[in-house]
């Protein structure tokens, strides 16, 4: 299968952002792509305060626009993720999967919400305006099962671990990280449960804009099942495209078999 990693400029305009998505899939056409994903938020800038403000109800306008490009492009869209406000009026940092036919098959709203303090480094705060979902997400497609989550949410190998057990051969994580911890973590964390899970791992980040106010680190990769990067991009805006075989998962997990070798009688015993 081929999938095509987008790693966009995020604008101030919603609508330009979601514009954009249109040019990308119509630039990369020629690629046939099977599974096209994009960054966390990229329809808003990464900030706290412009949640609320750009958050539409599922079924909404970028929603909508979301489901129409995946079907006209004949491709799985994982939209990134995006604000989404629910009945009750809270906001959730949400990734949509829609098929080839534009039908939602997915949907994870971001589990661990992302606050940070680090001194002279990053500050942030999901939690002032984002409510936490609850629960692993995992799809069905013609290639095998897949695994969504949002960025920060893969420091919890547990999340991973959810997905894997529900089937999952490849986790995809719309992302972006930043300018402290993306050169510190990035790779290696990608790298990490890649490795735990013996799946692929494919993580897209918005690309770097020295202006905004949460600074991207952009590098965009793909990751296999033996830990090998296939593919990073550096902080500039463009796209990926890699052909893998998600048998390649069944294989390394045969020839080394990590999952099956587990001591589950000894993990949740008492120390
Ligand atoms: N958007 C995020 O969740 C950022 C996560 C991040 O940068 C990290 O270090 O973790």
């Amino acid at each position: 299968m081929k999938i095509v990693q987008l790693q966009m400029h995020v604008y101030e305009e919603k609508e330009k952002n979601l514009a954009q998505l249109g040019e990308y899939l119509k630039r990369t056409a020629h690629e046939q792509a099977d599974i096209v994903t994009v960054g966390e938020m990229f329809t808003c800038p990464y900030q706290t305060e412009k949640f609320p403000l750009y958050a539409e109800r599922e079924g909404e306008k970028s929603w909508k626009i979301c489901s129409e490009l995946a079907r006209m492009y004949g491709v799985y869209l994982c939209a990134g993720s995006m604000p989404e406000v629910d009945e009750n009026g809270k906001i959730y940092n949400t990734a949509y999967v829609f098929d080839r036919k534009g039908e939602q098959i997915a949907k994870h709203r971001k589990a661990h919400l992302f606050d940070i303090d680090i001194e002279n480094g990053q500050y942030f705060k999901e939690s002032e305006t984002l409510t936490a979902g609850d629960s692993s997400t995992v799809f069905e497609t013609e290639f095998g099962k897949m695994g969504v989550c949002i960025c920060f949410d893969l420091r919890f190998p547990e999340l991973s671990r959810m997905m894997v057990e529900q089937g999952a051969k490849m986790i995809l994580v719309p992302a972006a990280f930043n300018m402290t911890t993306g050169p510190a973590h990035w790779e290696i964390l990608f790298r990490s449960r890649a490795l735990d899970n013996q799946c692929f791992v494919a993580g897209t980040s918005s690309a770097r804009d020295r202006e905004a106010g949460y600074v991207a680190w952009g590098h965009s990769l793909l990751v296999s099942p033996w830990g090998d990067i296939i593919e990073e991009m550096e902080e500039k805006e463009g796209y990926i495209s890699n052909e893998i075989n998600l048998d390649y998962v069944e294989k390394i997990r045969k020839e080394l078999p990590l999952l099956k070798a587990r001591r589950q009688d000894i993990y949740s015993g008492e120390v």
